[in-house]
């Protein structure tokens, strides 16, 4: 299982790589890192085993924060509903690609954080409000799924890893705390 002694921390130099197409089918071995992947998510979220290993709770993790440079994430976002127990969105996605997005940018109302920043980094991320993912899973099917929200604002958040942006790169360094004009607050 993946724990935190497995993910890596900023200045660890594959946080600022490329990260390489996965050439599909994927090996059994790219197969097994997606789905412990998506489980060190469920596994963050559940307070019992969180607690037993000593998790920080997340909704997306990036390959590379695993130190695998591949094009590759899992996100796992429970549904807003405290009664439901399906999630808001959840899978894994192979070679995500943008293919549009709104003009209208969105936010986290109390900033981002990162399971490889181990610090508040206080700021506003402006991130596209609504996204048009092409992906592939890991049975190779590509999808095309429109997102908004906080699902689209995850996504967002892991596919900049793929490139070697952290959240912060996105935060104005001269009024951190500054609302872009027309951002529409995760509300
Ligand atoms: C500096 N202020 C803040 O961080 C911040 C401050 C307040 C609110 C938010 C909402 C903030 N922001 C923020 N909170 C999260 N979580 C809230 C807690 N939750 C969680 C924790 C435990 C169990 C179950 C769960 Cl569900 C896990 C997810 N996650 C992200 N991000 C940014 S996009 C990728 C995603 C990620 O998974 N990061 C590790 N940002
Ligand atoms: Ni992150």
């Amino acid at each position: 299982m993946i724990t935190m002694d497995d993910i890596i921390r900023e200045g660890h130099p594959t946080l600022r790589k490329i990260a390489k197409d996965v050439k599909l089918p994927l090996t059994q071995e790219l197969v097994q890192l997606a789905e412990d992947m998506l489980q060190f998510l469920k596994n963050s979220q559940d307070p019992e085993i969180a607690e037993k290993f000593e998790l920080r709770g997340g909704v997306g993790i990036a390959a590379p924060q695993v130190n695998v440079s591949s094009r590759l994430l899992a996100v796992h976002v429970p549904s807003s509903d405290e009664e439901s127990d399906e999630p808001e969105f959840s899978g894994v996605l192979i070679n995500p690609k943008i293919i549009s997005h709104s003009v209208q940018q969105t936010c986290l109302p109390d900033g981002e954080g990162c399971l490889s920043v181990d610090r508040e980094v206080p700021g506003i991320v402006p991130r596209h409000k609504r996204i048009t993912v092409e992906y592939y899973d890991i049975d190779g099917i590509k999808h095309k799924e429109r997102l908004r929200g906080y699902p689209a604002i995850v996504v967002q958040h892991e596919i900049d890893h793929l490139n070697g942006i952290m959240f912060y790169d996105r935060i104005d360094p001269e009024n951190p705390l500054a609302l872009p004009d027309g951002i529409d607050i995760l509300g």
